[in-house]
C-alpha cells in the first residue's frame, strides 16, 4: 500500500499540513530563549513533525504504546506532541508543577513503553528503573548522558531515512513500499493522550484523550472566538498554544516558569506581548492579576491585543476590568469553562459579566460562566456522593435548582486511565481508577456522561452559575452552603483579598468557618477588626446556619499548582480544622 493510500484520519495534527501550505513560512512556534527567541514555521513544523513521526515509528512507537512527553514548553516540546500524535502512540503528559513524588506516581500508573524527555526526566527514568519496566522506546531531548536509546538529532536522521527508503520487507503489497512508510490510521476513538488533572480536589487523574477529543477542542475554540491563521497569541498555558498552532495562530511562549504562572514576571510577558504584537492572550486569573496590577503602576499595555481569556477558576471582576484597560479599547475578554475531562464546556464575555452578572455574583448568586458550546449537551442533577450507573438513576433539577453539573459531547473524555487506555469505563482493572470512573462516570446507552465535581444551576436563558466544587460544599446540620456564593460576599470587605469557605467535621455535621487572606498583616488592628466584620456579615448571611469561626491566614490562601488560581481548601479546612480545636 503506498504512502498516498492511506485511509483518512482523525488526527489534529493533520491540520498543520493544510497551514504549511497555507502560511508556510509565518512561524508557529515562538518560544524565549537565552534573552532571544526560537522560531519554527508552519512549514517547518509539519515536515518536522512528519520526520520526528517516522523516526518514532521507525523505532517501534505506534498504536498501542504509551509514551511519556517530558519536554519543557518551547518550540520542540509542541513539534514533539504533533509527532506524537502522527505516530498514532499515547502520549502521557503530566504538569511540572505536580513535583516529583506525584510526577513519578502519575507516571507509573500509566505504565509508559517510553521517555520522551529532557535529561533530568531521562536520569529519573534510570533511576527509578523497577516502576517502569515497559520503559524501552527512549528519546533523549538534550545531552544524553550514560543511558542508550535515541537522541532527538538521531530520530530525525531514522525518520528521513524511513520516509525515503525502499520497503524493508521487499516485497508489500504487490510489491509497492511496506505499510510501514504510512504513518497510522487513527481514528476518532483511538487513544490520542492521557492527561492528567491538576489535582486541586485529589491525587491528580489521568484523563483519556481520544483523537476526537483534540479535534473537537480545536474545533470548538477556533469556532466560538472566531480564532483565525494570522492572529499572535501569548501563551502562558501551553495546553491552549496546542491548539491556537492548530487554529494557525503564531504561538509565543513567554520567559516563564509555566509551572509557577503566579510568579511570572510581568516585564518578561508585556516585553513578548509587544515585541511580537500579540493579537490575544490565555492565561490563568492569577497572571490576569498580576499583569493587570503592573500596568496600573507602570502605565503598560499591549495595544495590539483584542482577545483576552481567562481560564482555571474563577475570575474576580476587577481583574477583568483592570485587565481590559490594558489591552485595545475595544478588546473582548472570555472566561472559558472547563475541565481537564471536558474542555471547554461553557463560555462568557466579559461585557455581560460587568453589566449584569458581576453584580449578582457579589450578593451570593454565584459565577455566571455563561452557555455551553454547541457540541456539549450539560444537565444539572440532584448531589449525591455515590457512584450513579445509568441515567435514568438521575434526578434531573429544574431551573434555579443547585445540584451537580453532568457534561457529555465529543470533547469530553469517556473514563480515567486504566491499564489498557483502549478499554471501556467499565473495564478498568487499576482499583483506584476503577473507583474514578464509577464516582465520575454515567452510562447513557452508548453515550458517557461526565460528572465534572462542579455545582450550580441554570438560570432562564440557559446560562450555567458555577457555586464551587462538589467536594468542597459544607454540610451541616441545619443546611448545606457553597463555596462560590459564600466567599464572594466576604470578598466585597475593602480588606479582604480572597476568603475561604471550609467545612470541619464530617459531612453532614460541618461545622462552617471562613478563612480570609487579608490585604494587610494578619496580625495588624485592622485585620482583626476585619475579622470581627466579617463574622457580623457570616452570621446574617449563612442564618440559620452559625459559624464555627473566621481566622485570617498568615501567609497567602494556598493555591492549585496549575493555575495558581484554585484556593486549595482541602488544605485550609485542616488549618481551620487546627484552631477550632485550639491546636494553631
Ligand atoms: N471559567 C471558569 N470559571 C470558574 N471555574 C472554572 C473555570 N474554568 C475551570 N474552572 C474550575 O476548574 C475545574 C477544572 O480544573 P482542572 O481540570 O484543571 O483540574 P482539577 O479539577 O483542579 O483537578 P482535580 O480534579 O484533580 O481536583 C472546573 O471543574 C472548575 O471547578
Amino acid at each position: 500500500m503506498a504512502n498516498n493510500a492511506c485511509m483518512p484520519r482523525t488526527n489534529v495534527a493533520d491540520r498543520l499540513t493544510e497551514l504549511a501550505a497555507l502560511r508556510p513560512n509565518e512561524p508557529a512556534v515562538v518560544s524565549a530563549r537565552g534573552g532571544g527567541y526560537d522560531q519554527i514555521t508552519f512549514a517547518a513544523i509539519d515536515a518536522d513533525a512528519t520526520r520526528l513521526a517516522h523516526g518514532l515509528a521507525a523505532m517501534g512507537v505506534g498504536p498501542s504504546k504509551g509514551i511519556a512527553l517530558l519536554v519543557k514548553p518551547g518550540v520542540e516540546f509542541v513539534t514533539l506532541v504533533f509527532a506524537l500524535l502522527r505516530s498514532g502512540a499515547t502520549m502521557v503528559l503530566v504538569d511540572a508543577g505536580l513535583g516529583k513524588q506525584n510526577i513519578v506516581r502519575c507516571l507509573e500508573a500509566t505504565n509508559p513503553d517510553g521517555f520522551v524527555g529532557i535529561p533530568q526526566a531521562q536520569a529519573l527514568r534510570v533511576v527509578l528503573r523497577r516502576r517502569f519496566p515497559k520503559a524501552k522506546l527512549n528519546v533523549t531531548v538534550g545531552r544524553r548522558w550514560f543511558w542508550g536509546g535515541e537522541t532527538i538529532a538521531s530520530l530525525r536522521k531514522l525518520g528521513a531515512e524511513a520516509d525515503k527508503s525502499p520497503s524493508p520487507l521487499g516485497e508489500g503489497d504487490f510489491g509497492s513500499p511496506s505499510p510501514s512508510f504510512c504513518l497510522p490510521h487513527t481514528g476518532a476513538d483511538d487513544p490520542a493522550a492521557i492527561v492528567f488533572t491538576s489535582g486541586s480536589t485529589g491525587p491528580p487523574k489521568g484523563v483519556l484523550y481520544r483523537h476526537e477529543t483534540f479535534v473537537t477542542q480545536a474545533n470548538e475554540i477556533q469556532r466560538q472566538y472566531g480564532l483565525r491563521p494570522g492572529g499572535v497569541d501569548l501563551a502562558c498555558f501551553p495546553l491552549f498554544g496546542l491548539f491556537n498552532v492548530a487554529c494557525g495562530v503564531t504561538t509565543v511562549l513567554p520567559e516563564m516558569d509555566f509551572s509557577r504562572p503566579a510568579a511570572c514576571d510581568p516585564v518578561k510577558l508585556f516585553r513578548a506581548a509587544n515585541q511580537w504584537n500579540c493579537t490575544q492572550a490565555f492565561a490563568s486569573p492569577a497572571v490576569w492579576d498580576r499583569l493587570s496590577r503592573h500596568a496600573e503602576q507602570t502605565g503598560d499595555s499591549i495595544p495590539t491585543m483584542r482577545r483576552v481569556f481567562s481560564c482555571g477558576a474563577p475570575v474576580p471582576a476587577a481583574v477583568i476590568e483592570r485587565t481590559l484597560k490594558m489591552v485595545h479599547p475595544e478588546a473582548e475578554l472570555h472566561t472559558p469553562y472547563g475541565a481537564t475531562e471536558s474542555l471547554p464546556v461553557a463560555t462568557i464575555e466579559a461585557q455581560e459579566i460587568l453589566g449584569e452578572t458581576a453584580e449578582r455574583t457579589a450578593q451570593g448568586a454565584g459565577v455566571c460562566v455563561g452557555k455551553k458550546f454547541d457540541s456539549i449537551d450539560w444537565r444539572v442533577i440532584r448531589i449525591s456522593d455515590e457512584p450513579i450507573g445509568t441515567i435514568d438513576q438521575t434526578e434531573e433539577l429544574s431551573t434555579g435548582e443547585i445540584g451537580e453539573l453532568i457534561v457529555r459531547g465529543p470533547q469530553v473524555s469517556r473514563q480515567y486511565l486504566t491499564q489498557e487506555p483502549s478499554a471501556s469505563a467499565a473495564g478498568a482493572t487499576n482499583p483506584t481508577t476503577a473507583r474514578h470512573n464509577v464516582l465520575a462516570k454515567i452510562v447513557d446507552g452508548e453515550h458517557v456522561w461526565h460528572r465534572v465535581g462542579d455545582v450550580g444551576y441554570f438560570d432562564d436563558e440557559q446560562r450555567f452559575w458555577y457555586c464551587g466544587r462538589k467536594s468542597h460544599r459544607v454540610v451541616t446540620t441545619e443546611g448545606t452552603l457553597f463555596t462560590e456564593q459564600v466567599e464572594a460576599q466576604v470578598n466585597t470587605h475593602p480588606l479582604v483579598r480572597r476568603s475561604a469557605l471550609v467545612g470541619v467535621g464530617a459531612k453532614g455535621a460541618q461545622q462552617a468557618c471562613i478563612v480570609i487572606e487579608p490585604t494587610v498583616a494578619a496580625d495588624s488592628k485592622e485585620a482583626m477588626e476585619t475579622i470581627l466584620d466579617i463574622k457580623a456579615l457570616a452570621e446574617s448571611l449563612l442564618a440559620p446556619i452559625p459559624i464555627g469561626g473566621v481566622w485570617a491566614m498568615p501567609t497567602p490562601l494556598p493555591v492549585d499548582i496549575r493555575h495558581n488560581s484554585k484556593i486549595h481548601r482541602e488544605s485550609i479546612a485542616e488549618w481551620a480544622a487546627a484552631k477550632l480545636g485550639g491546636r494553631a
